[in-house]
């Protein structure tokens, strides 16, 4: 018996859902005017509340969407965000509660799988949720980047709604192609660019290639800002350009597009965060040191909802099969062995030569890190030792996998 109980909210419980999770972040309530924006990103059904003695004491939500994964499938995906208990109430098992709950409603609702930011570590193993991609900063000394050669194509800023039109018809043609990337949701663009677009001065360039491909031509574009520094003499304005948002259908498009913020006058440093972690900026660079990664940080949190459909959903490298067995407390009906093969997988009653918890195989799923590494790491046993072998042949990709899109 728990003194807590678990609801779908409806419309009018979303303001409070909100405040009390930006108050759990130390936030204060949302103002009216962003009030407007951010209720058209609570979808109904997907917003959830924990309330004890009449009163909302935890909430948690989801948009709805969609991954790609290895072999190009695409499938269906809740992006889990706004989560939080209050302070009051928190190490009681609210957050269990919600989770319990949210997991079972995106199951049923056909979502294959799941993920999320973590605002920490500690916090989603145990419900299931695995790392599975990675993103990283870089820091670019402009003055010394010495770029090694000029765009090919065109690049040109494009104004107001017309920008954020562009970008959302590209990011829609170019994303679901790398594994670990995900469709955005309306409100994405709606609070993430046209509300940022006006407070902070958000510019949008987009680059066509001389010899137009597509339709437009068009085939890659940036949404940028720049923060003005401190007038220094000493070594002229320390400004920074910040690359928030940058997409290319084809490598020279990528170039051109670098080329073109590495390019933009009284600038002095670049800098990006969320980009993919095989992205070689620095070779664009005819020094290669001005080019910095201050850091590298996990990006998707995965959960596999319907693992027998994720399973089946992603292709596998030709190679010697393996039987899996896979531990889920949370969605007890995914526990059981599955039989991997290069032409597609199997629930089987055998016994497994690797187990698993479910947070682990999401660690595995896209391809970011191999059934070695997590034996080595002791994150999974190993019933037959040259079962791993196998299992990293099955699973290996050739490209890491990336979102790009933070939520
Ligand atoms: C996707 C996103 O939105 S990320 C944002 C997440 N929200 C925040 O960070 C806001 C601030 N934090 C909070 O609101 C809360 O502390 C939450 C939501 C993280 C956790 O809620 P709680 O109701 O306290 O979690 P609950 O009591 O169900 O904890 C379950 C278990 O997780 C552990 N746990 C929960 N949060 C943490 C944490 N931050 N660090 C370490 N362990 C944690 C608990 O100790 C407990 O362990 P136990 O089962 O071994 O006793």
């Amino acid at each position: 018996m728990t003194d807590h109980d678990v609801r779908v909210l409806d419309d009018s419980q979303f303001r409070t859902a909100h405040t009390l999770f930006r108050g759990t972040l130390h936030n204060a309530p949302a103002p009216d005017e962003q009030w407007k924006v951010v209720q058209e990103s609570y979808e109904p059904g997907r917003a959830l509340g924990a309330f004890a003695d009449g009163k909302m004491i935890g909430t948690v939500q989801s948009f709805p969407s969609r991954m790609a994964v290895p072999g190009g499938a695409v499938v269906q995906h809740g992006a889990v965000s706004r989560v939080g208990v209050r302070a009051d109430w928190t190490r009681r098992g609210v957050l269990s509660a919600l989770q319990r709950a949210q997991l079972r409603a995106m199951r049923s609702a056909g979502d294959v799988v799941a993920s999320l930011r973590a605002s920490e570590t500690m916090i989603y193993g145990r419900y299931g949720y695995g790392v599975a991609s990675r993103f990283r900063y870089l820091d670019i000394d402009r003055r010394r980047a010495a770029p090694r050669s000029r765009p090919v194509g065109r690049v040109r800023l494009v104004e107001g709604e017309a920008g954020e039109r562009i970008a959302r018809e590209l990011f829609d043609e170019l994303t679901l192609r790398r594994a670990g990337t995900i469709s955005r949701w309306p409100s994405w663009w709606t609070l993430n660019v046209r509300r940022a677009a006006v407070e902070q001065n958000l510019k949008i360039a987009v680059r066509s290639s001389s010899v137009p491909s597509g339709p437009s031509g068009d085939d890659g574009y940036v949404v940028f800002k720049v923060e003005p520094g401190e007038n220094d003499p000493r070594q002229g304005k320390q400004t920074r350009l910040s690359v928030l948002d940058l997409w290319a259908g084809n490598a020279e498009a990528w170039a051109d597009l670098w080329l073109f913020v590495l390019g933009v006058d009284l600038v002095g440093e670049v800098s990006a965060e969320g980009r993919p972690v095989d992205e070689p900026v620095q070779w664009l660079l005819g020094d290669p040191r001005a080019c910095r990664v201050p850091d590298e940080f996990d990006e998707t949190w995965l959960r596999l909802l319907d693992v027998p459909t994720a399973l089946t959903a992603r292709t596998y490298r030709e190679g010697e099969p393996v039987v899996l067995g896979v531990r889920d407390v949370y969605l007890p009906e995914n526990s059981g062995s599955y039989r991997v093969t290069a032409d597609g997988v199997t629930r089987v009653e055998d016994e497994p030569e690797l187990v698993v918890d479910v947070d682990v195989l999401a660690s595995a799923y896209l391809g970011d890190v191999s059934f070695s590494t997590l034996a080595a790491t002791r994150r999974l046993d190993v019933v037959e030792p040259d079962a791993l072998a196998r299992a990293d042949t099955l699973f290996a990709v050739a490209e890491v996998p990336w979102c790009g899109s933070y939520f």
